[in-house]
């Protein structure tokens, strides 16, 4: 049976061509568009179509129906969250994907390293239910329980992802060398649990090292000889891609917020129902949206991706421009911000 050109079955592929077109620019794609488009398959048929792009099913002899059952089943194991669903593993993958091809990385990363990012965003909050570590942590949850209160989520996504990729029908990678799944298995796990907001002044730490102790080449390309620089690049970029939504345009940065304030008040409801702590930024009747999103490009977005801009220097400018006009829509929206109040 043929395989449909975008991987799922769409009722206007013209529509869904355009969408895709730009997929290569930094907020080049609207993936609530393609999620409508797609009827909902937007993490399947943006990461076929990037995996496409870079011509993986011919370098790694991947049957192009099975990766399809994979990342079928693994868009249907997101839950219906305002937030953390397939659109956000979707944004997450094509940001990489932007990222991975920053002119500074030209030709740095191996095959297999940019597979295994595409799958750590395919796979990085697969399951999510909505309700943080904090949460999970605090009320020692099912998932607590068997995560030890380290990294319960990040640990859970792996555990799905992979799970779901053992499945008899999906057999996607049976062409690797036991050597090549091995190293992809790693490199996923040290990803998506690098995603975890608890390790996120350990990661900027070690970039910010990294750039001051940079190797660059005669090209421009930056040099790195070795698993331990390697993924913790590999790491943070992931780590980036999952904190850019106040660096894309901001019609869509502003869909994302709504996104995920009604996810962290629907767990702040849960919580004052519940009668225990309301956790940071979930209490609806107590939460300065603007401000909390100038507080969270100023002390976690902006140091972050200044440093990863430090590290592709000059390739990252305009998201830097993106993430300070953004910045100020949101201070000037701020409750007795000078704009409001000034004659
Ligand atoms: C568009 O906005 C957001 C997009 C994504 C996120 C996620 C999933 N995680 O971000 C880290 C986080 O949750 N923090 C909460 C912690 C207690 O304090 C800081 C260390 C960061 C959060 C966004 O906005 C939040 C943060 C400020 C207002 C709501
Ligand atoms: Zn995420």
């Amino acid at each position: 049976h043929k395989i449909p050109a975008y991987g799922v079955v769409v009722s206007n592929e013209d529509a869904l061509a355009r969408e895709l077109a730009n997929i290569d620019e930094w907020g080049g794609i609207d993936l609530f568009k393609i999620a409508e488009i797609s009827n909902n398959r937007p993490l399947t048929c943006v990461v076929y179509h990037l995996c496409q792009k870079r011509d993986m099913f011919n370098k790694f002899k991947i049957a192009q129906d099975k990766f399809l059952a994979y990342l079928m089943t693994l868009e249907d194991h997101y839950r219906n969250v305002p937030y953390h669903n397939s659109v956000h593993a979707s944004d997450v993958a094509q940001s990489v994907h932007v990222l991975l091809s920053s002119a500074a990385l030209d030709s740095v990363f191996t095959d297999l390293e940019v597979l295994a990012a595409l799958l750590a965003s395919a796979m990085h909050d697969v399951d999510h239910p909505g309700l943080n570590n904090q949460y999970h942590c605090n009320n020692s949850t099912e998932l607590a329980l068997m995560y030890n209160d380290e990294s319960v989520l990040e640990n859970h996504h792996l555990a799905v992802g992979f799970k779901l990729m053992q499945q008899d029908y999906c057999g996607v990678f049976d062409n690797f060398t036991q050597k090549q799944w091995q190293s992809l298995r790693k490199m996923v796990i040290d990803m998506v649990l690098a995603t975890d907001m608890s390790k996120h002044m350990q990661l900027l730490s070690n970039l910010k090292t990294m750039v001051e102790t940079k190797k660059v080449a005669r090209s421009g390309v930056l040099m790195l000889d070795n698993y331990t620089d390697r993924i913790q690049v590999l790491q943070n970029m992931v780590h980036c891609a999952d904190l850019s939504n106040p660096a894309k345009p901001i019609e869509m940065y502003k869909q994302w917020n709504e996104r995920v304030m009604a996810e962290y008040w629907m767990q702040g409801d849960v919580e004052r129902e519940a009668g225990i702590e309301i956790s940071p930024m979930c209490d609806r009747h107590n939460t300065s949206v603007e401000k909390s999103q100038v507080m969270f490009i100023d002390f976690v977005v902006h140091p972050l991706l200044e440093t990863w801009a430090d590290l592709v220097n000059p390739y990252a400018q305009e998201i830097m421009e993106s993430l300070a006009n953004n910045r100020e829509y949101y201070a000037n929206l701020m409750p007795s911000s000078p704009s409001q109040t000034g004659h």
